[in-house]
């Protein structure tokens, strides 16, 4: 295990330079590039490590006052402080008398949430939790992700996001504006945590459905990196939101009194790319060549560009492009055992031509591929339409991307999606337009009348943005759909049946994909670990699922999904030498079960230990000492 001539010595003088010199490791020796990383990220976070008290998992007992134990929520654990642990800590006092377990708090945690009626007075609940006390937050939404997913992520954090000026409070995460280009580092530098492995990202162009949110996009890393905990225990020091504000074109915004971000038009063009790629490095330089780095809600015409030009240089991923391909190839695996159908016999029409329609569609041809079928004939069974109607090879030099031109048929443009529906005849009709309704009952009905079980999805965010409501797709193909939503819909009655459509969101891959990923030390992320997870996700659906009508498992088993895909994932990135951390574990659900966060309490006592016993304990009785002898 030999690195090239100087090139170790060139890392450790610049971490920043095992960046560019990563792919001549990895062709000299794939360990020698593993052994490399972790050097990387201990220099690079070594000299810019702040002072603070409570940093990562390790306290700094003399820096800690008794009531910082109350006040920072990543000690505090309210009532639950024992007698003991009150009097030693110095807090004895500061709080009445009572005292409560986790649950008899979890339990009052759910008084509290049931109590407000608007969603979004939910939301505030759950964000003053999680500013008080993590890890009651934490455990209370992993033990209850069923009801409060809806809160802390699609579809009230939409809400959040447009609201945000009037709800900001605390800062959470990292705010990084085209102003302080040349300084990003510098930024990052004061985020206090030195081990962070994870960053979602967001330039807010394209929040959920609702468009050009600038600035108030935070609220979607702050909300996915929630999910990374309660769904996959990464712990929460290692996950940073940050949100790169370069403006924004929401005239609405621009002109909103309450309005946080830059006020400006959102910066374009070379400017903007020198941006991103100052903030990529800058992240390289402050945590190391393998920290994560989820792309989220950018913009489509950003999206692709950003991950075709960062994925063999740097870890990251597009949540909206690969992370919902995931989603949606493995409630596609699932729909076959309801079906009847192979994958590779479907017809496949998208309402929408964007990040997750493209990214849905390449994995599609991705898992034809791997079933046998030539790429190009898997291209033929996928129609897509974007605002001005059928891809065809017709549209105007320039209009369509290349990833686009990949699905544009050889025929005559078709505008209407009822018309194309019915000349297409699709088995499986996917939304990811973020334009409501236009599933209409019309269009549900004709491919009822095609498919004995038509495949619906209607994937777009947040739940008034969906292409048609669970309700209307069952009551209008008589019960026979096969359906999921990006958002949850309610249950439905029909003919004494009650059909309970499983969310098909990406929520149910990014976790898992992300503890694999930073567990491992990944450093690229291939799309093979997306086939991976949308396929550890389908085999994890059961009959009893699938009778219920619903293609994904209930939400309280997320938890179980995110560690089958993390190791799936884990077992790729050592196959494929695109781990970096050995040696490779042989049982990886423990390994990978070893690091994850603790959602109960610990003892707050300080560690003590068995005073070493002096060595003159055990030595033989000292000799008189002779000072002066007249001996001689
Ligand atoms: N369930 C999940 O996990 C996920 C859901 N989504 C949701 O999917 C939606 C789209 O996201 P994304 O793909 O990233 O966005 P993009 O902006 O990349 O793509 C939107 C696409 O929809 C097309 N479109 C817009 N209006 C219509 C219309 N009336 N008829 C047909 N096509 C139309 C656009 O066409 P044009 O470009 O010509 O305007 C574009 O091709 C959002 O609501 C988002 O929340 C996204 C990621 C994950
Ligand atoms: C779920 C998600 O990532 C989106 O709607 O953008
Ligand atoms: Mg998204």
């Amino acid at each position: 295990m030999k690195l090239p001539e100087g090139l170790l010595a060139k890392i450790v003088k610049e971490p920043a330079s095992l960046h560019g010199n990563l792919s001549k490791l990895c062709a000299a020796s794939r360990p020698a590039a593993a052994a490399a990383a972790p050097v990387a990220r201990q220099i690079a976070t070594s000299d810019s490590r702040p002072f603070h008290d409570v940093v990562g998992d390790v306290l700094c007992p003399s820096g800690v006052r008794g009531i910082d134990h109350l006040r920072d929520p990543r000690l505090n654990k309210g009532l639950a402080f024992t007698l003991e642990e009150r009097q030693t800590l110095g807090i004895h006092g500061l709080q009445p008398a009572r005292f409560k377990t986790q649950e008899e708090q979890l339990e009052l945690c759910k008084i509290a949430v049931s109590r407000y009626t608007e969603p979004l007075n939910k939301y505030l609940y759950l964000v003053d939790l999680q500013d008080r006390n993590e890890r009651l937050f934490y455990r209370f939404l992993a033990e209850n992700i069923e009801h409060l997913m809806p809160i802390v992520y699609t579809p009230t954090v939409g809400l959040a996001c447009q609201r945000f000026g009037l709800i900001y409070r605390r800062p959470r995460g990292l705010f990084i504006s085209y102003n302080d280009r040349g300084y990003v580092f510098d930024v990052i530098k004061n985020w206090p945590e030195s081990d962070v492995r994870a960053i979602c990202v967001t330039d807010g162009e394209r929040i959920l459905g609702l468009g050009d949110l600038g600035a108030n996009g935070m609220g979607i890393c702050v909300g996915k990196l929630a999910l990374y905990t309660a769904l996959a225990g990464i712990k929460p020091h290692r996950c940073l939101p940050i949100l790169l504000d370069v403006g924004t074109n929401n005239i609405d915004l621009l002109e909103d009194p309450l309005y946080v971000g830059l006020r400006q038009k959102r910066v374009v063009g070379k400017e903007y790319d020198d941006f991103l790629d100052e903030f990529m490095e800058a992240i390289v330089k402050r945590y190391g060549q393998n920290t994560l780095i989820q792309f989220e809600d950018f913009g489509n015409h950003n999206a692709f560009r950003f991950l075709d030009r960062y994925r063999n240089s740097y870890c990251t991923f597009n949540d909206d492009i690969q992370g919902t391909a995931a989603v949606a190839m493995g409630g596609i695996y699932a729909s076959t055992r309801v079906t009847g159908k192979s994958i590779t016999d479907y017809t496949f029409l998208f309402a929408g031509a964007g990040e997750a329609a493209v990214g849905i569609a390449d994995l599609v041809v991705k898992a034809m591929v791997a079933e046998g079928v030539p790429k190009d004939e898997a291209r033929q069974k996928i129609w897509m339409i974007d605002i001005d109607g059928l891809l065809t090879t017709t549209r105007k030099e320039g209009s369509l991307s290349d990833h686009q031109k990949n699905y544009a048929k050889d025929v005559e443009p078709m505008k209407n999606l009822q018309e194309i529906v019915e000349k297409v005849k699709p088995n499986v009709l996917i939304g990811a337009s973020a334009a409501a309704g236009i599933f209409t009952p019309e269009i549900l009905r004709i491919m009822a009348t095609n498919n004995e079980r038509p495949v619906v999805f209607a994937l777009s965010n947040p739940t008034h943005k969906a292409e048609c409501t669970a309700d209307q797709a069952y009551k209008n193909t008589d019960g026979r759909v096969v359906f999921s939503s990006g958002s949850p819909f309610p249950p439905v009655e029909m003919n004494g049946k009650t059909f309970y459509p499983g969310q098909g969101n990406n929520a149910y891959i990014f976790p898992g994909i992300a503890l694999g990923v930073i567990t491992t030390g990944t450093h690229h992320i291939s799309d093979d670990m997306f086939l991976i997870a949308a396929r550890e996700l389908a085999n994890f659906v059961d009959q009893s699922d699938l009778d219920r009508g619903s293609l994904y498992p209930p939400l309280n088993a997320v938890r179980e999904v995110s560690m089958r895909i993390a190791e799936g994932v884990t077992k790729c990135a050592y196959d494929k030498g695109l781990a970096s951390t050995y040696p490779e574990p042989s049982d990886k659900r423990k390994w990978l079960q070893d690091q994850l966060y603790k959602f109960n309490y610990e003892s707050s006592m300080p560690v003590t230990w068995p005073w070493p016993r002096m060595p003159y304990v055990k030595t033989r009785p000292l000799e008189p000492t002779i000072l002066f002898s007249d001996s001689k």
